[in-house]
């Protein structure tokens, strides 16, 4: 094991954890980019092999740029690769890991950071369905926003937090205490200056995921369908009022699914819809409301958008209870047609 770690979706995301990792002395050369194909790696190395991450944060602006190593699917020539993050978006991540799972093997540290559910799920329903032979999975999610100014070149504008915690390699139902020492990538991602990293219990990691679930399961769907900046919402009866419908079902589906959220007190006193609803407002209206949500700006640029791991996840959880979240269904379906009518648009 030579300790490389190797990233795959080298977007916003991508690039602020790579950052931040080359940053440490112990991962100065050790962080290798999974690039599309040659195109996108010629044009990496014509740029001279250099991530750029520009940080905007309390009116102070700082430039940290590294140096890094990048393959592709066809030029990639190692066994198995030891640490694996994949931060691709959920939409892109099941073909984009395709080419790398021979070199997955039960040794192997793979990290997913993403928004919604969904992704390591459809993983282990499918490629990874024996337990013992898979992967050591981690699941990351992340308040941090950073966005694109130009290809490998991104701003790092709201400083938020970076929470990971172990994915139970055999029961679902069961959770992961912190005390199980993380993999040597994780640790790097914990001590990273700017990450603001923490490892948590996995059932607590879960409650933060569903907590930014619901976050999103509102406001990103919401902006994208109605096509405006999050404050542009705010103040407005009937947007509460949905809001409070989409969270009382995405509540009542996750609960249903979920066994670990299910005999959680922590997680029924804190995924209490009354609490999930001030949340919302509060990081939707008051925290982010100059922002326009990562959905709203894919549906912009007429990009397919996340919403099946987010309003679409509680749709296909409730199918499987055998009955119909119409809400999230709604939902969804507005911002699927929202998508569809900006793609016709010239
Ligand atoms: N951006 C943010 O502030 C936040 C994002 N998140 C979540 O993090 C996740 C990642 O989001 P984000 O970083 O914004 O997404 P981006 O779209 O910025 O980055 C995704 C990257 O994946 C790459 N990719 C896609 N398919 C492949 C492939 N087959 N092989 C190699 N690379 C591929 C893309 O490469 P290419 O450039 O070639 O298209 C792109 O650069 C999402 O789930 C998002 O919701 C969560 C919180 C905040
Ligand atoms: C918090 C919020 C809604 C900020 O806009 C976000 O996470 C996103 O845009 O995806």
């Amino acid at each position: 094991m030579d300790g490389s770690v190797y990233v795959l979706g080298v977007g916003s995301i991508g690039t602020f954890l790579s950052c931040e990792l080359s940053s440490l002395p112990n991962f100065e050369d050790k962080v290798v980019l999974l690039l599309r194909n040659k195109d996108r790696l010629k044009q990496f190395r014509e740029n001279g092999s250099y991530l750029t991450l520009e940080r905007i944060l309390d009116n102070k602006q700082e430039l940290i740029r590294h140096k890094v190593k990048a393959t592709c699917p066809s030029e990639v020539n190692v066994d198995a690769l030891d640490n694996l993050i994949v931060t691709a978006k959920t939409t892109e991540t099941e073909a984009a890991i395709r080419d790398y799972l021979p070199m997955l093997n039960k040794h192997s540290n793979v990290l997913f950071v993403h928004n919604g559910f969904g992704v390591i799920e459809a993983l282990i329903k499918t490629v990874w369905k024996n337990p013992y032979t898979r992967p050591n999975l981690y699941q990351g999610v992340t308040s941090h926003s950073v966005s694109s100014k130009e290809s490998f070149w991104y701003y790092h504008t709201c400083f938020g937090v970076l929470k990971i915690a172990k994915v139970p390699r055999i029961d679902e139902g069961q959770s992961v205490p912190n005390t199980v020492e993380p993999c040597a990538m994780v640790q790097g991602l914990l001590e990273a200056k700017m990450t603001n990293g923490s490892y948590l219990e996995y059932v607590d990691l879960l409650i933060f995921q569903c907590q930014k679930f619901m976050v999103n399961s509102c406001m990103n769907s919401t902006t994208a369908i109605m096509n405006c900046v999050n404050y542009e919402l705010s103040n407005i009866t009937e947007v509460k009022s949905l809001f409070h419908s989409i969270i009382i079902e995405c509540v009542d589906v996750l609960f249903k699914s979920n066994n670990l959220l299910a005999k959680s007190e922590k997680a029924r006193e804190i995924l209490s819809v009354p609490k999930l609803l001030n949340l919302i407002l509060y990081l939707g209206f008051v925290e982010n409301a100059k922002n326009s949500t990562s959905m709203r700006i894919d549906t912009l640029q007429k990009r397919e958008t996340e919403i099946d791991s987010l309003n679409g996840w509680i749709v296909k959880l409730a199918e499987e209870l055998d009955y119909e979240a119409t809400v999230n269904k709604t939902i969804t379906l507005l911002v699927k047609a929202r998508t569809k009518v900006n793609q016709r648009r010239l």
